[in-house]
């Protein structure tokens, strides 16, 4: 078929070099005699054949089996299908490009550029990047003599990056039996679609899931980022989907990271490419799309709302990845067990505990969650002297400093949320500024939501410094305001103001000790509540005046000497709180 394609086009149109014609899809010089059976090779990646001469001077990163982006315009002999804008995919990279990338790389920094890839070289990359060797899978494997090794190159979080919706965990309510996602997956019919969903919860993960299905129609999928794609990289993209789908009928399937950062123009370009089904797109993003994507655009795509992964779907990926890498896991109580076969390879064992204390601590980010652990087992590995007599067991306190390094230690939902926020109203009640900004730092710079920082400043303000400075409650309303007009990072100095006004103020608690006094005695009375005395009460109607309510109540303006009333139920007379 493909070779019929190439009949279609006829010489001129894919380039002529005497006897030699270009091949239209990696631009190679192929005799005219070769170039049908050469373009089937090529859309099969597999193209040989280039005219001798001709042939693409490898960089010695090539060589060494580096893979090198090719630039637009520049055409390569390929080892696959190579358009001129046929870069490897850089979010599909291979070991060696990845090797290069600091495990705490920011999102955004990880990904950058253009990257195209057909379904096929994708499909390729993945088993042999991607796919784990089968003795790793179990999590009894043997030889952990091997796990620096194995961890070396990629971090761990993308070589562990499921390829397959099995082993993709969590986010049931998109992806579970019977709905809409896994059906359209199933049948490989996708629509353009937004993933919408915090840093590290699949979305990239998702979209390879379904570039792998793509492989079985032929779509070529075709990877963007908007942190550096510009305009012109979009309109390239497009101009080569129009030719794929008018030479090959191959849909094309564009997976846009970030896609929030794209400006109006950018988004505005792939509106009719997307409407008229050129382009099935899959955008990205970690911001709330009904701001961050045009309205048309928006119209047109599905959002797939992704949430936070769970801590189950979190220990599950976390279990996933001690089997690929040979580590026992031990159960609480259990002790490891050495067999005599053993002696040449190091046990290595991380207790269940361990596990489960990451899962809660990486806030359903499986990235830090599988980067925590990954630096833990390294940082283990290199501080035992000799591993091979003792072992390795990685404890709790591994996997928090491991975490520490990459992500800062803060529990939101947990126990470390209530330990922080308790030393920082100590901190304040103990008037002590630098320990004050310190616990609110701990928590600010942990991802701590600032209203709930501020709404305890306001409580403070009354607590504990109450009638000693009312102006603290102003300055603490003023700024749960400030923090909720203009959200982090702007409002982290105003908190901290706040803290610091707080830390200096004369306390006072008076005004929590009465209130206190008077919950306790509702709580203590027994027998019904006395009645309101008939004086207090309000009389607005001619029947409520005729019971008496309202009679002998003195209106204080009224009198210029003090005056004497009771204002205590008769059953409460004497009672103070104050
Ligand atoms: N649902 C999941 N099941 C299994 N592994 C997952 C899942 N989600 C994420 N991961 C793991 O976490 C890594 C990071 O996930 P991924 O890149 O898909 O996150 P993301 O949502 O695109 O994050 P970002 O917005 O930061 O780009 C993956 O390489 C994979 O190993």
């Amino acid at each position: 078929m493909m070779a019929q394609s190439a009949e279609v086009l006829g010489t001129s149109q894919v380039g002529s070099f005497g006897n030699n014609v270009q091949c239209p899809v990696c631009s190679l010089e192929i005799s005219a005699g070769q170039i049908n059976s050469h373009l089937d090779s090529c859309l099969q990646g597999k193209a040989v054949g280039g005219v001798p001469g001709k042939k693409r001077r490898l960089s010695s990163n090539e060589e060494s089996g580096k893979e090198v982006a090719q630039q637009p315009g520049k055409q390569f002999g390929p080892a696959g299908p190579t358009f001129p804008l046929f870069n490897k995919s850089k979010s599909f990279t291979g070991p060696s490009e990845c090797a290069t990338q600091s495990l705490c790389t920011s999102p955004s920094s990880r990904k950058q550029g253009v990257s195209v890839s057909s379904a096929e070289a994708l499909h390729c990359q993945e088993d042999d990047d991607y796919r784990l060797p089968q003795h790793n899978l179990t999590p009894d494997a043997k030889k952990p003599n091997n796990l620096s090794e194995k961890l070396n190159g990629k971090p761990l979080a993308d070589k562990m990056r499921p390829t397959d919706l099995n082993d993709y965990m969590g986010q049931k309510k998109v992806l579970g039996e019977n709905t809409l996602l896994r059906n359209l997956l199933q049948s490989n019919d996708i629509p353009s679609i937004i993933l919408w969903g915090p840093p590290g919860c699949g979305k990239t993960t998702l979209a390879h899931i379904i570039a792998k299905n793509t492989h079985k129609s032929s779509c070529r999928f075709v990877t963007l980022s908007a942190t550096s794609a510009s305009t012109s990289d979009v309109r390239e993209v497009i101009k080569q989907a129009q030719n794929e789908q008018r030479l090959f009928k191959r849909k094309t399937i564009l997976f846009v990271d970030e896609i929030h950062r794209f400006n109006k123009t950018q988004q505005d370009t792939f509106l009719p490419h997307v409407e008229c089904g050129t382009i099935t797109l899959i955008g990205a993003t970690t911001e709330n799309p009904s701001f961050q994507v045009n309205t048309a655009l928006l119209s047109r795509c599905r959002v797939i709302v992704l949430e936070k992964l769970s801590v189950e779907a979190m220990e599950a990926i976390l279990m996933r990845a001690v089997g690929s890498l040979g580590i026992k896991v031990l159960k609480v109580g259990e002790q490891p067990v050495h067999s005599s076969s053993d002696v040449s390879e190091t046990p290595i064992y991380v207790e269940e505990k361990a596990l489960t204390t990451l899962a809660h601590l990486c806030d359903g980010d499986a990235r830090t969650g599988l980067n925590g652990l990954q630096l833990s087992v390294q940082a283990s590995l290199a501080a035992e002297k000799d591993p091979i007599e003792h072992g390795i067991i990685i404890k709790e306190e591994h996997i928090k400093e491991g975490l520490q390094r990459s992500h800062i230690l803060y529990d939101r939902a947990g126990e470390e949320h209530y330990n922080c926020i308790s030393a920082l109203h100590k901190s304040m009640r103990g008037s002590d500024q630098n320990a004050s900004l310190y616990w609110l730092g701990r928590m600010l710079e942990g991802g701590e939501n600032p209203l709930y920082v501020a709404r305890r400043l306001v409580r403070f303000a009354s607590e504990d410094v109450g009638l000693a400075d009312p102006q603290a409650l102003t300055q603490a309303v003023s700024t749960y305001q400030a923090c909720h007009f203009i959200g982090m990072p702007e409002c982290e100095v105003i908190l901290a103001q706040c803290v610091m006004y707080l830390a200096c103020a004369p306390k006072s608690i008076s005004v929590y000790s009465a209130y206190n006094k008077v919950k306790e005695c509702l709580k203590n009375h027994k027998g019904p509540l006395p009645s309101v005395p008939l004086h207090l009460r309000n009389a607005p109607t001619k029947l409520m005046k005729g019971l008496g309510y309202g009679k002998g109540y003195k209106y204080n303006p009224l009198f210029s000497e003090p005056v004497e009333q009771d204002y205590m139920p008769e059953e409460m007379k004497g009672v103070t709180f104050v």
